[in-house]
């Protein structure tokens, strides 16, 4: 079941520049990256998409859960952008707590918390408290956080910033096995060269706005025939920038 935002508008305060307005998206199925520029509004569309802030206007909505509900919060998983090391608590507690937050028993969530730890290979550093671990590793234990409830939609707020080309395909390659035909991923970077080929949507967000949204086939077919392979993604991202958008209510409104 996708998570729907309609006609949202959204500002950081009444004297605030509005950063969306009435947008209207689906989350795709598999697995999403929403590309856009700094300041786009990606990470202001995840935190609507998470339930963790309301629309000033318009709707979120994932099947008949409206997003402020602990229904909704429960099925959806938010990592931020910056993740947090938890003064005093180990991975594995910091992950535990993260399901405790979202309604788990503490056993449960102890032991979920070790499973996802292992899902981002992770388990060997479990008991380490999260201040000593490195930038990559906290940015794991905040996807394990994600992950530690069994969510259906897996919202990462720029999951890859700050990691050098290995630990991206790593990341890019755990990403793949944890978008399932129930799970939905959707993933913010404005780096380009995040596109994975095996992504099974684009969205672009340019200004607010919605600009593309669709398969990635048709995304890269946006690149000219004769764009070298390793090119297509960084073309097709210039080009459909570069156009007026081409999306319509009913493209965006459909699954
Ligand atoms: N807490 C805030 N208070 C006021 N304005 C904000 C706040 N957070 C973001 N903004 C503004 O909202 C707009 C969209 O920001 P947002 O962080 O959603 O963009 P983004 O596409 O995620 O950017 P980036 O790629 O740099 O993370 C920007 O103009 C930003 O300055």
């Amino acid at each position: 079941m996708p998570i729907q935002l309609q006609e949202c508008t959204f500002a950081y305060g009444r004297k605030k520049p509005t950063v969306l307005s009435q947008l209207t998206y689906t989350v795709p199925d598999g697995f999403t990256v929403l590309l856009g520029p700094n300041g786009a509004g990606k990470s202001t569309l995840l935190k609507l998409a998470a339930g963790v802030t309301r629309p000033t206007a318009g709707r979120v909505s994932l099947g008949r859960l409206a997003s402020h509900t602990r229904e909704y919060r429960q099925r959806v998983a938010w990592m931020p952008q910056a993740i947090t090391a938890m003064t005093g608590l180990t991975a594995r507690e910091q992950v535990a707590y993260s399901g405790w937050l979202k309604g788990m028993n503490r056993a449960d969530a102890w032991t979920a918390a070790h499973t996802a730890l292992s899902r981002v290979e992770l388990a060997d550093r479990e008991d380490v408290k999260t201040k000593h671990l490195s930038g990559g590793q906290l940015r794991r234990v905040g996807v394990a956080s994600a992950l530690v409830h069994n969510a259906t939609v897996l919202l990462l707020d720029e999951p890859t910033a700050g990691m050098d080309p290995t630990q991206r395909r790593v990341f890019r390659d755990l990403i793949l096995t944890l978008a399932t035909a129930d799970v939905r991923v959707l993933m913010s970077t404005h780096d380009v060269g995040d596109l994975a080929e095996e992504a099974t949507h684009v969205t672009v967000l340019t200004d607010g706005r919605i600009m593309f949204t669709g398969s990635t086939s048709d995304f890269l077919a946006h690149a000219p025939n004769d764009t070298a392979q390793g090119r297509r993604a960084e073309t097709a991202y210039t080009e459909v920038a570069a156009q007026p958008s081409t999306v319509t209510q009913d493209t965006l409104g459909t699954d």
